[in-house]
């Protein structure tokens, strides 16, 4: 009746160690004396699939001194150091201040140990001084560890009593005990099992791989092959692979790359004169504002080009380029200190404009389509959705006739190649892009969420640095794009490096 149970060498390995020890359950530990220890938990499970066994759980939860506390069984527990010091000396009591120079002390313990003698109702404080209310005293503490240090096993938790379970708690906030829990685990054979042991086993060679070799020889006739179960448990593996945030990012550069943008990138620390005063961001704007932006002590001035200076005063205090007229300016006091103050990148709008600053005459003919990918800086104080520091995706697109049509057009194609299908374009305001938008996508279950700014720069932007062509710009958050295709409801979680939570979050494509 039992032929066409189909068994492995490993389980009849197994059942051989029942009818060797004539028993009906075995502990994992006796099993693994004759089989190794891996193949144990899958030949039970099979042997469980196919109703001769069942495997039997049961966890405890063991006591046993930590590190520290071997130490502290051999050096004795701080208090009975100094109560010997004590009797040694044969003093009556010492000075809470000269508990440094008893030698037999550490630094690190002399402070717990006034708490301890305390709890313990070992002394009293007379005047600074610390007197013992019995040097040759009795101390439960100290008899648990001695106990614990003599036991291999440890003790088993549930076997304590109420007193000794308030000493373990008492020990293992003073980190010199440990409690672990194990599990044993039995193989107890069913009726079934116990019918099929009564029969010789017989063991025949197994094979994992049908070879070429096997078949021409005839081997294959003699020999098992081994049958697979997909089906069994198996212990979970953690392969390698990129962090999410740091998956997401690469998905859109690719997005990027194949809708034809080219990467640029920019150092995090710049003047004042890049991250705002290019992209005609008057410099009373709030934004500039202590409680925004990361200035720098140590330099706390960058070198700017003259030239440009001069251009970039004259665009901020008159609107004027050259000779031309071209907007009325902000009207206030251009500062060239202002402009030279270093600070940290707060967004990466920096970037494209470094980029159309520097195009020579010959490339400023041409058309162009850049992206940056970087993190940036800002005073906020962190809660679940702020850092002062996150990730932006900036991008810009310079081309003769592109207009709003072509913006609102590219920004849709590529938050649709984001995964959001439902995109929604206001109307918005940034110094530097006239006219300006934002867009904003649409979450289910959570309704409609900005994401993005972009808008058409403004001449006072591209003129001082001569860039005729019309420049389409957008910027993306990129930390709260993470944050919604992760669903994740706190940005730190992205930076705490929680193991179980990389190794259990699926790097989602965006695509
Ligand atoms: N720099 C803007 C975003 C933006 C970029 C480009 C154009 C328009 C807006 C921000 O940080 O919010």
């Amino acid at each position: 009746m039992f032929m066409d149970i189909e068994l492995h060498n490993d389980e009849k390995r197994i059942l051989q160690i029942f009818q060797k020890f004539e028993k009906s359950t075995l502990n994992f530990d006796e099993i693994s004396q004759e089989i190794e220890k891996e193949k144990i938990m899958r030949a039970s499970l099979w042997l469980t699939g196919h109703s001769l066994a069942e495997v039997l759980e049961e966890s405890k939860k063991l006591v046993k001194l930590s590190s520290e506390g071997l130490e502290a069984n051999e050096k004795q527990l701080p208090e009975r150091r100094l109560s010997k010091y004590i009797l040694d000396n044969n003093i009556e009591s010492i000075g809470i201040k000269d508990l440094s120079k008893v030698e037999s002390l550490e630094k690190g313990e002399i402070n717990p140990l006034l708490g301890n003698l305390k709890k313990k109702n070992l002394i009293t404080i007379d005047k600074g001084n610390i007197v013992f209310k019995n040097l040759d005293y009795e101390d439960e503490e100290e008899n648990l560890i001695s106990k614990l240090a003599n036991l291999d096993e440890g003790l088993d938790i549930s076997e304590l009593s109420k007193e000794d379970k308030k000493i373990v708690d008492s020990l293992k906030k003073r980190g010199l005990i440990e409690v672990k829990e194990i599990k044993n685990r039995e193989l107890k054979l069913t009726s079934e099992g116990i019918e099929y042991i009564k029969n010789p086993i017989e063991i025949k060679e197994e094979i994992t791989q049908l070879t070429k070799e096997d078949i021409l020889s005839g081997k294959w006739k003699e020999c098992d092959i081994r049958a697979y179960d997909a089906t069994i448990p198996t212990e979970k593996v953690y392969p390698a692979k990129p962090h999410p945030m740091a998956k997401i990012i690469d998905d859109v550069k690719d997005i990027l790359v194949s809708i034809g943008f080219k990467e640029v990138k920019t150092s995090a620390v710049q003047t004042e004169f890049w991250n705002f005063d290019s992209l005609f961001e008057p410099q009373d704007h709030p934004a500039r504002d202590m409680q925004d932006t990361f200035f720098l002590k140590y330099p706390n001035k960058g070198e700017v080009n003259e030239e440009l200076l001069q251009k970039l005063k004259s665009i901020h205090e008159s609107g004027i380029v050259g000779d031309e007229q071209i907007s009325k300016g902000w009207g206030y006091v251009f500062s060239e200190d202002v402009s030279k103050k270093v600070v940290l990148r707060t967004h990466t709008t920096v970037s494209s404009i470094k980029y159309l600053a520097s195009l020579s005459e010959e490339e400023k003919e041409k058309p162009h389509k850049i992206f940056c990918i970087d993190r940036v800086f800002r005073n906020e104080a962190i809660d679940y959705k702020h850092l002062p520091e996150f990730y932006q995706c900036e991008g810009i697109v310079m081309d003769d006739n592109v207009n709003f049509d072509n913006l609102v057009g590219l920004l849709s194609e590529f938050l649709n190649k984001l995964g959001f299908e439902k995109v929604r374009i206001r109307p918005a305001y940034f110094p530097f892009t006239e006219p300006s938008l934002e867009a904003e996508v649409y979450v289910e279950g959570k309704g409609w969420m900005e994401l993005l700014g972009a808008g058409i720069f403004r001449p006072e932007v591209l003129e001082p640095f001569g860039i005729k062509k019309p420049v389409l710009a957008w910027g993306i958050g990129l930390s709260r794009l993470v944050m919604m295709i992760l669903e994740l409801k706190d940005i730190r979680e992205l930076h705490k490096n929680d193991l179980d939570w990389i190794r259990n979050s699926r790097v989602k494509s965006v695509k």
